[in-house]
């Protein structure tokens, strides 16, 4: 069973995660893991934390001379900037004294609509919103995608799965539907885009939003899509609603902070059309390496049908808010003095998009290794791709199904 969970705060010393349940056997470096979450750092219109702070990581369990032993991988992120947070986060008392002020030390009343703080402080009983927002805080992704690209590379050992990310809109501005879908090797050009985004000229309308964005002092969301090559039929369960990979798949992405909405293939266009054109029609054909094989015409569905990836390019779109922390301060009310109030505003980013792409590749990783090690087992990363191929190969003739390669 694999299993991960993290912790840690935004402003803490570092996060940790732990991803447990791969094989023993998976090629994987620090150096992976520092390449991965480079790329969480990318993308036009983030705020001026990614520029000063650095995420220094370290491998400090499951892994000896670059390949996993089989047992839990544990990863640290050192937040570098925790100097300047030693006494407004510090795990033990401090002198009250010190937490008078009224910056960085100082008591977070004036909830921004639109983060965790409110609703948190009400829920765990808090006179403020800091002990809050260090969980919610996104920082917390960067542990996400350190084990997601643990579970990437388990993916493409095991199974040949690749994965990609993009984004397809920044506020008003998407790409148009005639874009080609990008392959896992366009990943070095997308990192290049300013905002990882396939089509040229789309971007540089997205790069002018966000800088029209910013003057006006306010934030972007937008929409990310992964997509997942060389996914065997058949991972995930039509028998159970929660052994289901899209269910599994909506509840990662939403899982992800400011993600408001989840498609999976053509989603909600998919219910404007008729059902004659809204689903993949089944032909022979014949396919480079693969033989003659059954292929669906389109993609429309993305890549699963009742619950089970089909061997379509898995693929998933997920919907970003704006960032809750507007610079124009959005009204609310002080807390601790019942008073109006414009909330809490000291820095923040204009728009994340790019990197919740990265985000959301992580999450579709975790949850296709979850799916993967579910239906073939292994404890060795030779062993579970003698499952794989095993599988493969018993499925009879007539039912074979090609598998979209990267
Ligand atoms: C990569 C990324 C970066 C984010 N950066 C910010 C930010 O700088 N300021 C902010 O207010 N929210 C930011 N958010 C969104 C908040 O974390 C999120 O809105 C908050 O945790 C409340 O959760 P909810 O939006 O899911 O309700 C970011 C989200 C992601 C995925
Ligand atoms: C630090 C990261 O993202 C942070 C996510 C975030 C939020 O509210 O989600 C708020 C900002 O932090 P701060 O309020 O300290 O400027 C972002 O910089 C990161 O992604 O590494």
């Amino acid at each position: 069973m694999v299993r991960w969970l993290t912790a840690g705060e935004s402003h803490g010393p570092l996060l940790v995660g732990v991803l447990e349940g791969l094989p023993a056997g998976v090629s994987v470096t620090s150096d992976d893991l520092r390449a991965a979450l480079a790329r969480r750092r990318l993308g036009y219109g983030r705020g001026a934390r990614m520029k000063f702070e650095q995420d220094e990581v370290r491998v400090v369990g499951g892994v000896r001379h670059g390949r996993t032993m089989g047992g839990p991988v544990a990863v640290e992120i050192g937040n570098t900037e925790w100097p300047k947070w030693e006494t407004v986060m510090s795990a033990d008392p401090v002198d009250p004294s010190l937490l008078k002020d009224t910056g960085r030390n100082g008591a977070l009343t004036r909830p921004r609509p639109g983060h965790a703080d409110l609703v948190g402080m009400q829920k765990y009983a808090l006179t403020e919103a800091r002990p809050v927002l260090e969980r919610a805080s996104a920082r917390e992704t960067a542990a996400r995608v350190a084990l997601g690209a643990v579970a990437a590379k388990y993916l493409e050992q095991v199974a040949g799965i690749e994965l990609v990310s993009h984004t397809v809109q920044i506020g008003p501005v998407a790409t148009p539907d005639d874009v080609p879908l990008p392959h896992p090797h366009d990943v070095q050009a997308l990192d290049a885009d300013p905002l990882r985004c396939f089509d040229p000229e789309t971007s540089a309308a997205m790069v002018a939003e966000v800088d029209q964005c910013h003057k006006d002092g306010d934030t972007l969301g937008g929409v990310v899509e992964v997509l997942a090559y060389g996914v065997p039929p058949g991972l995930g369960s039509h028998v159970h609603w929660d052994r289901r990979l899209d269910s599994r798949l909506a509840g990662a992405l939403m899982g992800i902070q400011a993600i408001k909405g989840v498609e999976v293939g053509d989603g909600f266009r998919t219910a404007a059309r008729r059902g004659s054109v809204a689903h993949d029609e089944i032909e022979f054909g014949d396919e480079p390496g693969q033989g003659r094989v059954l292929r669906r015409r389109t993609g429309r569905a993305g890549g699963t049908e009742g619950g089970m990836s089909t061997g379509d390019v898995l693929r998933v779109r997920a919907a970003m808010k704006p960032i809750a922390t507007v610079p124009q301060a959005l009204d609310t009310v002080d807390v601790a003095t019942g008073e109006t109030a414009v909330a809490n505003h000291q820095r923040s980013d204009v728009c994340a998009v790019p990197a919740a792409g990265v985000v959301a590749e992580a999450m579709v990783a975790l949850v296709l290794a979850e799916a993967v090690s579910e239906k073939f087992g292994g404890d060795s990363v030779a062993e579970t791709r003698r499952n794989v191929e095993g599988y493969l190969a018993a499925i009879p003739e007539s039912m074979r199904t090609r598998i979209e390669q990267p």
